[in-house]
């Protein structure tokens, strides 16, 4: 049995104090629920929603962070400055990262690795773009993107991956996939982790849908057979929006 995890993506939203004042209200609105829930948040709010979030049953995670331990990389973040903050959760390879800043499935590979190495959990994000899906290739496009991020990466560390499928045509559109659509899509990259990995992996790695997912939506994708949670993006930024979502 899968365990959800609901994920907030802010993105680049909110100051520090503003983000502390939505972390604060949404605490006592999902203190109950029954997914894991995590906010991933800008780099400065980190160590506030850390202290914030202590004692509570919500994770934080950073958007991004840099494959290297250390060195001349003027802007970036290394990991064990997450982890030294108590960060939990990195997303990898957010499609809004391979389209703007030119992160690509190798560097995606390598940050993975770094991850695992600082016991940062990832959030795997994968999907196809409008023309992909009209052409009919999404499943060989997220196939690939799915054997290369997972390249020389051992089943152990395979299994501590949440995985977002996030078509990118969904992504702040408002054009939601439908839940059939969406678990299509879900019960396939299951079945590329089973060739890489094997049945038992397969079965028990969480793959989260993301895409224009809101309180009226998510009853319907959680009720499906391969979709064990949601990456959300503007939905998560309302306290109030962002609990409903978590208790489905
Ligand atoms: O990381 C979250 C996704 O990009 C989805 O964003 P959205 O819910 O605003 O469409």
């Amino acid at each position: 049995m899968r365990k959800p995890i609901i994920a907030g993506n802010w993105k680049m939203h909110y100051t520090v104090d503003e983000a502390v004042a939505v972390a604060k209200a949404l605490t006592p609105l999902v203190k109950d629920a029954e997914a894991d829930v995590v906010i991933c948040a800008p780099y400065i709010h980190l160590p506030a929603l850390v202290k914030e979030l202590e004692g509570t049953n919500i994770k934080v995670g950073a958007q991004n962070m840099h494959f290297e331990e250390k060195g001349a990389y003027t802007g970036e973040i290394a990991p064990s400055m997450l982890t030294a903050l108590g960060v939990e959760y990195v997303i990898i390879g957010h499609s809004e990262r391979r389209q703007y800043f030119n992160e690509t499935d190798e560097t995606v590979n390598l940050k993975l690795k770094t991850a695992y190495r600082h016991g940062l959990l990832p959030i795997l994000c994968v999907g196809e773009s409008l023309e992909d899906r009209e052409a009919g290739t999404t499943d060989a496009v997220i196939e690939n993107q799915i054997n290369k991020a997972f390249l020389e990466i051992s089943p152990e560390d395979a299994l501590k991956t949440v995985i977002a499928y996030e078509p990118i045509w969904a992504i702040g559109t408002g054009k939601t996939a439908t839940s059939e659509q969406a678990n299509e899509t879900i019960r396939a990259i299951r079945h590329m982790v089973m060739n890489l990995y094997g049945a038992a992996i397969a079965d028990a790695v969480r793959i989260q849908y993301g895409g224009s997912v809101k309180p009226s939506t998510i009853k319907e994708q959680m009720g499906m057979s391969d979709i064990d949670g949601a990456l959300v993006g503007g939905a998560s930024l309302v306290a109030d929006d962002f609990a409903k979502i978590v208790n489905f």
